[in-house]
């Protein structure tokens, strides 16, 4: 059983400067319940590779399928939530108002929205703050939330570009935390966009190293670390060593030369 499947898929861009290749022969099988992280330098495709699943982007050579569906199908089907790489919430509304939109748009009732809002509030540990704006929020809280309108759906995938990337240090840490944590419970497929190595090793189950120029797969990386993990493990030889293999990885691509 497999919720990704993608078969060589490419995507060029074709722009006033000429052809850009994005994405070659990428293939890739994503199995339920694991924690895919992409990581590569920029330009490496990672984020075209994440909105061709979520059929924001349609690839110009083989074929992808999500949940056994065209990534539209998969999409009509709401198959998936997807985080941004800034949380993108609504001034005017407030946190549950921001929630409830997408929900609202999709027809659902009332009671059927708050019962929603009040579970994805309490799994990113928002309880109390529906009714506060975006902006009398941390930044670390206001990406939780947008986590939390990604997940009112209940999908059983969840798709992350970089959306902890503009966080500080501590702020991250607690968030990888609490995101490993949401996982454990939901027991949901994760695809995850970093730049970071602590990051991808910390909280996935597979690695996959992209490299640019065409943007593509250079290492698939399967992480032996046990699914609980406290961030302590950051300091054993097992995180470390796979951290060394991320590394080599990148630089076999000759990412970071
Ligand atoms: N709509 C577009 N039109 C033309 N070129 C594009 C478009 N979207 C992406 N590209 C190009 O495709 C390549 C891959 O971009 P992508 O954003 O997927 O990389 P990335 O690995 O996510 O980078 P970053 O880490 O900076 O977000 C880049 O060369 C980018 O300039």
């Amino acid at each position: 059983m497999t919720v990704i499947e993608a078969c060589d898929v490419s995507l060029t861009f074709q722009t006033a400067d000429g052809p850009v290749h994005a994405l070659k022969d990428v293939s890739l099988t994503i199995a339920p319940g694991d924690f895919v992280s992409f990581i590569g330098p920029s330009g490496c495709g990672k984020t075209t590779f994440l909105r061709t699943i979520a059929a924001l982007e349609t690839p110009t050579g083989g074929t992808l399928a999500v949940n056994g569906m065209t990534p539209e199908a998969a999409r009509k089907a709401r198959a998936y939530g997807y985080v941004f790489q800034a949380p993108g919430l609504y001034p005017w509304r407030t946190i549950a108002g921001n929630i409830s939109l997408p929900l609202e748009i999709m027809g659902f009732s009332r009671s059927d929205r708050a019962q929603r809002i009040a579970r994805v509030l309490d799994l990113v540990d928002l309880t109390g703050f529906g009714s506060k704006y975006p902006w009398q929020l941390s930044g670390g809280m206001q990406q939780r939330a947008s986590i939390a309108r990604a997940l009112a759906f209940d999908a059983d995938i969840l798709l992350m570009d970089e959306p902890f990337g503009a966080l500080d240090e501590i702020v991250r840490d607690r968030l990888n935390e609490a995101l490993l944590d949401l996982w454990k419970k939901t027991g949901k497929t994760i695809g995850f966009v970093t730049h970071s190595i602590p990051e991808a090793v910390y909280l996935s189950t597979r690695i996959v190293v992209m490299s640019p120029r065409p943007g593509r797969i250079t290492r698939v990386i399967d992480s032996p670390l046990p699914r609980d993990r406290p961030l302590e493990i950051r300091d054993t030889p097992e995180f470390i060593a796979l951290a060394q293999q991320v590394r080599e990885g990148l630089r076999e691509g000759h990412s970071y030369d």
